[in-house]
């Protein structure tokens, strides 16, 4: 390797792979990425477009365990994340769904300058290499808008070949526009409200998952000033003795051999190592809580204690029923409701975003003002108000099992903007151990109720006569647990025991100002470091309504483009 590189990235992930590829497109600049996990470009449960669910558990899953959740049965909850190059879109459900426009424009409005749907919107297109539906696909209910995407960029959005084809699709639609909830064209155009089929990450003429490695490294990996470290993990960065900002001058890294040794930057080092580990990575480099610093004979280097709060993840949960009939098809399926859509009792003024705010605030030991919360909960407010997606709906007919023929409906549903917020934060000095992770899902009481109408309303749609002359039983959880007419109490319990994680955290580096808890500024860099950003979900200050990887693609992109005008 080199004895300097100008910019050395830790992660390869969507983030860090679109970083790695713009920045080494100029020829005079040397680019290292640290990547923990190996190559998986072979790996059948990488490549197959149908087998969502089965590298989970299996050596490319960091396998992460949340801490105890007080407000959700005491449970603890499973986290997958993807270690392999292409980061978590090697195992993840391929679902390409961009945010609400209004989301994006209010990271601008808490005061990140160049922030808006404008200004993002560029990018995603940017990223996206459209391929358009065949005459099949469009019989089997796919609809899209052109202008909405993007041609000539290194990542493959398309459709599964075995889209179910015959009249379940119309049913479907017809029994949603039936809840008043309209067909959605094409959710990709920053109006995510509707029914849809949804484009999915794949490359359709190899028939093949598109991750983050075969679109962004793949084609350019001969370029001989980007060197790749695989199973190599970023302990730590090293900075130069100096005063004022905390200046990085390299990584610590740990090669497959367990070596220890520093790679040296000169002129940045950018963190895309995930929600749940560029946190982690900051606080083993001394930019933290000089509380949790102390605790295990870390130096201070920075004191930023809002480094991993507010952490949001949406809590998942899923109905499956048995039917008379066979599937013999993927169906892709989303139906994304407003609040007026699913929450028959919504009335925005019975939120009370200060009494939020402190709960969230006392939780997290003021780490982030409850005034700051207060602030941000409004903001958040607004966005529901507004007529926001709040639920996400999604129908299959069966995980897992591939295309074959299948005698199974089901419905995973989650609350897309919840209130409460939890944190990621190490447990020790060792940068092998993994975080402690705490979604604090339903902190704020009104997430479960939230998700209680959302689970009411995914319900509904299956209990219509429509769907109900399709199926046998509900298996899971069964009207035996959850009966047809249960009591709040039984709903809230079912919801707080059966709850895992969507798998969507993001917000623990969060771009905002300082003052309301923002870890990094509207370019990304590190409050009070001279030349560390972190490029990755781990910079959303809000969830969106959507899928991450298509707004971590676009985020990287423009974070490129920042850096690039900087040299
Ligand atoms: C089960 C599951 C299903 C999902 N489904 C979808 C979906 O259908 N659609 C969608 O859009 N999104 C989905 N997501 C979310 C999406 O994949 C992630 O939000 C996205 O990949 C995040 O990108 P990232 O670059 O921030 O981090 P990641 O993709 O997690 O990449 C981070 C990389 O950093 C590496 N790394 C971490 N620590 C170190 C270290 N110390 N040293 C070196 N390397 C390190 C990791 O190994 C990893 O490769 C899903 C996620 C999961 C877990």
């Amino acid at each position: 390797w080199l004895d300097e590189y100008d910019f050395i990235i830790v992660g390869g992930g969507p983030a860090g792979l679109t970083v790695a590829n713009r920045l080494s497109e100029l020829p005079h600049i040397t680019v290292a990425l640290i990547e923990a996990g190996g190559d998986a470009s072979t790996n059948p449960n990488v490549t197959s477009v149908d087998g969502f669910t089965t590298a989970l558990g299996t050596s490319i899953d960091w396998q992460y365990t949340s801490t105890n959740q007080s407000h959700a049965a005491g449970q603890t909850i499973a986290y997958h994340s993807g270690k392999a190059l292409g980061g978590t879109t090697t195992i993840n459900g391929m679902t390409y769904v961009r945010a609400e426009k209004s989301q994006i424009d209010s990271w601008g409005e808490i005061g990140n300058p160049g922030w808006s749907w404008d200004d993002l919107f560029p990018y995603y297109l940017k990223s996206e290499d459209f391929t358009y539906p065949t005459s099949a696909q469009l019989s089997s209910g796919v609809s899209y808008v052109p202008d909405d995407h993007g041609e000539s960029g290194p990542l493959k959005v398309g459709y599964p070949y075995g889209l179910l084809n015959g009249s379940f699709h119309t049913i479907v639609e017809d029994t949603w526009e039936a809840l008043d909830l309209p067909h959605n064209e094409d959710v990709n155009g920053g109006s995510v409200r509707g029914f849809t089929i949804w484009q999915s990450t794949l490359d359709m003429v190899a028939n093949i998952r598109e991750d983050a490695a075969r679109a962004y490294y793949h084609p350019i990996q001969g370029r001989p000033n980007l060197h790749i470290f695989l199973n190599t993990s970023a302990n730590r960065i090293v900075w130069k003795k100096m005063g004022g900002l905390a200046t990085a001058a390299g990584v610590e890294i740990t090669s497959s051999n367990g070596t220890v040794s520093v790679l040296n930057c000169s002129r940045e080092v950018i963190l895309s190592a995930g929600s749940l580990r560029s946190p982690a990575i900051l606080e083993l480099s001394g930019v933290e809580n000089p509380s949790i610093l102390e605790k295990y004979g870390i130096e201070v280097k920075v004191d930023l204690p809002s480094v991993g709060e507010n952490l949001q993840d949406q809590p998942n949960l899923s109905f499956v029923y048995s039917t008379n009939s066979t599937f013999n098809g993927s169906i892709v399926y989303v139906a994304y409701g407003a609040m007026s859509d699913f929450f028959s009792s919504w009335n925005s003024s019975n939120l009370n975003t200060t009494s939020y705010a402190e709960i969230v605030a006392a939780a997290n030991n003021n780490t982030v003002s409850a005034e700051s919360l207060e602030y941000l909960f409004n903001i958040q407010l607004n966005l529901l108000k507004s007529g926001v997606p709040n639920a996400e709906t999604v129908m299959e007919t069966s995980l897992n099992l591939g295309l074959g023929p299948s005698g199974f409906l089901l419905s995973a549903f989650w609350l897309l903007m919840p209130f409460s917020r939890g944190s990621v934060h190490i447990n020790s000095a060792d940068p092998e151990a993994y975080p402690s992770i705490n979604p604090n899902f339903f902190l704020v009481d009104f997430d479960l109720d939230v998700q209680i109408a959302i689970a009411k309303w995914t319900r509904k749609f299956w209990g219509t006569e429509s769907m109900k002359s399709l199926i046998t039983a509900e298996i899971s959880p069964g009207y035996d647990i959850l009966p047809q007419n249960a009591t709040d109490y039984q709903w809230a319990t079912w919801v707080k025991t059966a709850v895992t994680a969507n798998s969507h955290p993001l917000g623990t580096c969060a771009m905002m100002p300082k003052e309301l808890g923002g870890v990094v500024d509207e370019k990304l860099k590190v409050y009070g470091t001279a030349n560390v950003r972190v490029v990755d979900a781990s910079v959303m200050p809000f969830q969106v309504s959507g899928h991450l990887s298509s707004t971590v693609y676009a985020i990287a992109e423009k974070a490129a483009d920042m850096i690039k005008e900087t040299l």
